[in-house]
């Protein structure tokens, strides 16, 4: 598949143009069905492109936010995309949109990923937008190197679901967006900064073994073609 690559100045750039890319797109959805979806991820990255995404102007109360994945921890834990999600996004004029968490207090991990399935499922299919990122390690969402469900969680012939994930470089278990809920959304983006993602980004582009690094899963074999943000 193919990708494209789009460069900024800095993160303040890219953040501006990012935000302004995903409002667009979640406008047409709204204007298309009269409901919008956007999945994003966690990590360090995204702040100020959430922060730069609360300020659009268009109608938040149409739009429905959720995880590409999620540590098995409560929202209120320092380590929680919920939280990240709830402190940088979810505010500003997207105080409005719904939010579908992708962590539930089930007493078991594949609990709260069944939960969750059904969850996601309700925002019907595709997801109108997503947003990945990219770890040093060559994950994107919680597809680990060495992950316990690594094979199924990228096997596209599977139906789209939440899946448990527990890797060494994972911390806590995870729950993930299944490669086959992610491949196909009407915009598809990687976000990523610094020149160690670059250079990773670059070794991902050179080699084919998912299994290694599984965001090349998502190079080479996602139905929409990616629109990759970078700044250094
Ligand atoms: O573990 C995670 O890391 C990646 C990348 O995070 P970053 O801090 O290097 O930006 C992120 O995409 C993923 O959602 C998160 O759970």
């Amino acid at each position: 598949m193919t990708h494209s690559l789009h460069t900024f100045e800095n993160g303040a750039a890219l953040a501006t143009a990012l935000a302004g890319r995903v409002a667009e797109a979640l406008k047409a959805a709204i204007a298309a069905s009269d409901a919008a979806s956007l999945a994003v991820s966690g990590g360090s990255t995204p702040k100020a492109f959430f922060e730069a995404l609360s300020l659009e102007d268009l109608d938040w109360s149409k739009v429905s936010v959720t995880l590409v994945d999620e540590r098995f921890v409560p929202e209120d834990h320092p380590r929680s995309n919920h939280l990240l999600v709830a402190t940088h996004l979810l505010k500003n004029k997207a105080a409005e949109a719904e939010f579908v968490p992708l962590y539930a207090p089930e007493d078991s991990i594949e609990a709260a990923a069944a939960v969750a399935t059904d969850a996601v499922s309700d925002l019907g299919t595709p997801l109108d937008v997503v947003i990945l990122g990219m770890g040093s390690d060559g994950h994107t969402a919680s597809f680990f190197p060495g992950g316990d469900n690594l094979e199924d969680a990228l096997d596209l012939e599977l139906p789209p679901r939440v899946i448990t994930m527990q890797a060494s470089g994972a911390g806590e278990p995870r729950l993930t967006l299944s490669f086959s809920s992610l491949a196909d959304a009407g915009l598809l983006i990687l976000h990523i900064e610094g020149e160690e993602k670059q250079a990773v980004l670059e070794k991902a582009l050179a080699g084919e073994d998912e299994a290694e690094m599984p965001i090349r899963a998502v190079l080479s074999r996602a139905e929409t073609p990616v629109d990759i943000y970078w700044a250094p």
